[in-house]
């Protein structure tokens, strides 16, 4: 296989890895922990379902070390709904990405909602012929993610939060920083991959094209359908939700609102008519006062 950056994006099993994201755009992504939730969420209309043994707010709740779901667990959920199936494993757990691999999980999502087993290497996800979804704060980690192979990143929010001034945070920062990449000279290029700690292929493409060479999805925090229809305008392609639908008083009304909202995100009416008569959100932290130390964000570089 060839090292250059561009041509491996180029090629024919990395476009099939991206055009499975691609066909998520304008879906929805919900956490379920097991067959009943997922069959919920299918028939909410979701695009996906992520299989995990909690919801990122019990994780947040329970504290201790988080791993990779047991392969019964997911697949019980996978023989459960015939929609795409993705799966956590632990940042830097190349051997947990191995089992999801044979699991034939749709998706592996390499995530902070776990608790790192490295904390200098993300995985080498060239290695896997199942694509990867990463999370990233900032632009320099999304193109990072993507030089180590990732075929679509979400934006990290907050997850188990109800609170989605993270997601909000990252989505405007990527936006931001993407948006004054294509107002530089071509000789400023290599000084900002420095400063953003990115490739610098991947800094060329983003200051041409003006966009991530893969979708970008927003995650964590999502508790209404607001929020997703707040993520949706600043500019996510779809959305995740995890503690928002499961930790609610209306699970299957409040997941079926939800993905209307992402669908019709800049239609005030119908997210009007979809937020009416919901019970009770999630009840939401107040993130002000969060030690680093229980920032899901703050994992991974
Ligand atoms: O963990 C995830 C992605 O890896 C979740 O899908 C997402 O972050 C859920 O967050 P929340 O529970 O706040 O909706």
């Amino acid at each position: 296989m060839s090292w250059n950056l561009a041509s491996r994006l180029e090629a024919d099993d990395f476009q099939l890895k991206r055009g499975l994201a691609e066909m998520l755009r304008g879906g929805v992504i919900m956490d379920v922990t097991d067959a009943g939730q997922a069959r919920i969420a299918e028939a909410a209309g979701a695009v996906a379902v992520m299989a995990l043994e909690r919801i990122p707010a019990d994780i947040r709740r329970d504290g201790g070390v988080a791993r990779m779901s047991d392969p019964a667990l997911i697949q019980s959920i996978q023989q459960a709904v015939s929609i795409p199936v993705m799966a956590k494993c632990r940042i830097g757990h190349f051997a947990e990405a191995q089992i999801l691999q044979a699991l034939a999980v749709d998706f592996i999502d390499e995530s902070e909602v776990l608790t790192p087993a490295d904390e200098e290497h993300h995985i080498h996800k060239w290695d896997f012929s199942i694509p990867f979804v990463c999370g990233a704060t900032d632009l320099g980690e999304a193109l990072r993610r993507i030089g180590e192979g990732a075929a679509l990143i979400r934006t990290k929010g907050e997850a188990g939060s109800g609170n989605i001034v993270e997601a909000v945070r990252h989505l405007r920062r990527i936006h931001t920083q993407m948006r004054e990449l294509t107002q530089l000279d071509p000789g400023q290029l290599m000084s900002r991959a420095k400063t953003l700690g990115a490739p610098y292929e991947l800094v060329c493409y983003v200051a041409e094209q003006g966009e991530l060479p893969v979708p970008n999805f927003s995650a964590g925090g999502v508790a209404t359908p607001a929020d997703a229809a707040l993520v949706r305008q600043l500019g996510a392609e779809a959305v995740f939700v995890g503690s928002g639908i499961f930790r609610s008083e209306d699970p299957a009304e409040r997941a079926a609102a939800i993905v209307r909202a992402a669908t019709h995100f800049d239609d005030p009416a119908v997210l009007a008519e979809v937020s009416h008569g919901l019970k009770g959100a999630m009840p939401g932290l107040e993130l002000g006062e969060l030690p680093d130390a229980q920032r899901l964000a703050k994992r991974g570089w």
